[in-house]
């Protein structure tokens, strides 16, 4: 395993509902920023759809054609600077269909693996205008085993259990995850961690859209269910330095995946 310790980032920003080209500067500041101030990452995530934020009613002309525009950024960025970068994840548009959809890339700016949203979130009207995805987050970057999820994903614990039976041991998870659901995304974050013994990255955008508030506190969560890091509720860049031997040491301690008992549930 070529990396074992990474330095992680998550770009906890506002986002401007329905100005993609202002989001897009905005994400290039902070990209910046990451990649100047503090140690180098080799990991940096974003919030969910941070290209638009929830302009439903007019996703189809704000959305992200094919992807070009975040391509072309994010592949630069990643090669300019020899970081991993987990993308997104944006709204998408491939033809007359919208996606949730992360793009992953790894330091020579290849786009390794993408996921689009397969639990589209009712309460915000997702399933009204959004195309469910089919397939699993499931890939490798730097040789570690990785899952991605999109923010209401994480109510799912099967999934990320599935993930992690495939061999994923982090877990990377951009969210729009509002007031006065804090407990609730602490909570899940931190159980997805422990009963799969997994890191989990997680990047929450803040600010208010319309009457929506959204408190940040993304997280990075160990194996044991320890936060390395959280954010407040402002925009800043959170970074923690994870070790990935942790994920062997506590699966050998405590075997879950021995103890499994499949045949029963
Ligand atoms: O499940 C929740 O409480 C929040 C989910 C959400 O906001 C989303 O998936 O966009």
């Amino acid at each position: 395993m070529a990396h074992k310790k990474w330095n992680v980032a998550l770009l906890q920003m506002d986002i401007a509902i329905g100005e993609p080209q202002l989001n897009f500067s905005k994400l290039e500041a902070m990209l910046d920023e990451a990649v100047q101030k503090g140690p180098k990452p080799d990991v940096i995530l974003f919030p969910e759809m941070w290209n638009t934020g929830y302009a439903l009613d007019r996703i189809q002309e704000l959305a992200d054609l094919e992807g070009k525009q975040t391509h072309e950024l994010l592949s630069t960025f990643s090669m300019k600077h020899g970081v991993n970068v987990i993308g997104g994840s944006i709204a998408e548009k491939k033809g007359d269909e919208i996606y949730n959809t992360i793009y992953a890339y790894d330091r020579e700016g290849n786009r390794v693996a993408d996921y689009s949203k397969i639990h589209l979130f009712r309460l915000m009207d997702e399933e009204k205008y959004l195309q469910e995805g089919k397939s699993l987050g499931q890939f490798q970057l730097d040789d570690i085993p990785a899952g991605m999820m999109i923010c209401y994903d994480i109510r799912f614990p099967e999934l990320s259990r599935k993930l992690a039976l495939g061999g994923a041991q982090i877990l990377f998870v951009p969210a729009e995850w509002p007031n006065p659901r804090l407990h609730h995304w602490r909570t899940l974050l931190m159980a997805r961690a422990i009963e799969n013994q997994m890191f989990v990255v997680s990047c929450n955008r803040v600010g208010i859209s319309g009457t929506t508030e959204f408190f940040g506190h993304s997280m990075v969560i160990d194996p044991w269910g320890e936060v390395l890091a959280e954010g407040d509720e402002t925009e800043q860049i959170i970074r923690a330095e994870i070790d990935m031997e942790l994920v062997g040491q506590v699966r050998s301690r405590i075997p879950i995946f021995e103890d499994r008992r499949p045949t029963l549930y």
